[in-house]
């Protein structure tokens, strides 16, 4: 049996009133989850289901009203040094005063890592996310995909046991998005660590995963989880053309519609 990563027992969140006359919102109400050592799940939902407050709260960055988070059988109160964290603005993740060597430096040093050392994991991460010799340029000199590869790498630089990343591709285009996703693919298989991914994206949660969990709308629980049987060699052509991958996309794609309140607004997710 795989070992257990982390675990979320009974999660409820509940975010506090703004106004005397805001009640507070419930978000969270119940949600049960284990994510697998080494497994890529990811988290989709309806639009304001809850996704960004779940990974909050997995990270340490948010207090949960109530349940708990645990890594490796201890809870999470702060966020962990083993959990590293990759977001979707990486305009604002990434220092604009920093070149791009500095800013993967940066947690390092505050780890407390020799000079050697830290040259030494800069240069071998940025060759992992195809960026060598890009070390002495600035964010703002670097286009979009670039900087989110230099998220990346700054986040696999730390060498965590598990990366959150919450829709890191959801700025980019499609082509450089489907880039991106293999490079992910690529440092699961480089590295071990364990993804849980937030995204929209119905396809792009099939195409990387091992199981996808489905929110429900809030207050939200876990309202299924998809085991993806697909071949662990995925190929953006090849996996994407698979009929189990149309049948895996539609049966999530109909679960979130029937999950969906109508409303007047446009569906986000399209198929
Ligand atoms: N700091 C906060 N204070 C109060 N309410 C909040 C706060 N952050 C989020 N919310 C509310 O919690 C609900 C869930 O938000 P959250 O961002 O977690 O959902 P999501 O599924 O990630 O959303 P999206 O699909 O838009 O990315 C929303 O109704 C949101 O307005």
């Amino acid at each position: 049996m795989t070992d257990i990563r982390l675990t979320i027992e009974d999660l409820h969140k509940t975010y506090p009133p703004r106004g005397r006359k805001d009640p507070g919102t419930e978000v969270l109400r119940g949600v049960n989850l284990e994510v697998h050592d080494g497994e890529f799940l990811s988290i989709v939902g309806p639009s304001g289901a809850g996704k960004t407050t779940l990974l909050r709260c997995i990270s340490g960055l948010l207090a949960p009203t109530s349940g708990r988070v645990l890594l490796d059988n201890q809870e999470i109160t702060a966020p962990p040094r083993e959990i590293a964290l990759v977001f979707q603005d990486y305009s604002r993740s990434l220092y604009p005063w920093m070149n791009v060597g500095k800013n993967i430096a940066l947690p390092l040093r505050a780890q407390g890592l020799d000079k050697g050392e830290i040259a030494k994991r800069v240069e071998s991460c940025l060759a992992s996310v195809g960026l060598e010799g890009a070390a002495g340029r600035y964010p703002w000199q670097l286009s979009g995909g670039m900087q989110q590869r230099v998220a990346i790498a700054r986040a696999i630089a730390y060498q965590p046991e598990v990366m959150v990343l919450d829709e890191p591709f959801a700025s980019v285009d499609a082509q450089t998005r489907n880039d991106l996703e293999d490079l992910l693919l690529q440092v699961r298989q480089e590295t071990g660590a364990t993804f849980v991914f937030v995204t929209h994206d119905v396809d792009e949660s099939v195409y990387l995963s091992d199981r996808v969990a489905i929110l429900s709308q809030t207050p939200s629980h876990i309202e299924e989880i998809v085991p993806i049987g697909l071949p662990a060699d995925r190929n953006q052509l090849e996996t994407r053309a698979l009929p189990e991958f149309s049948e895996l996309r539609a049966h999530i794609f109909g679960t979130i519609r029937n999950l969906v309140v109508p409303t007047n607004t446009p569906p986000e997710y399209t198929i």
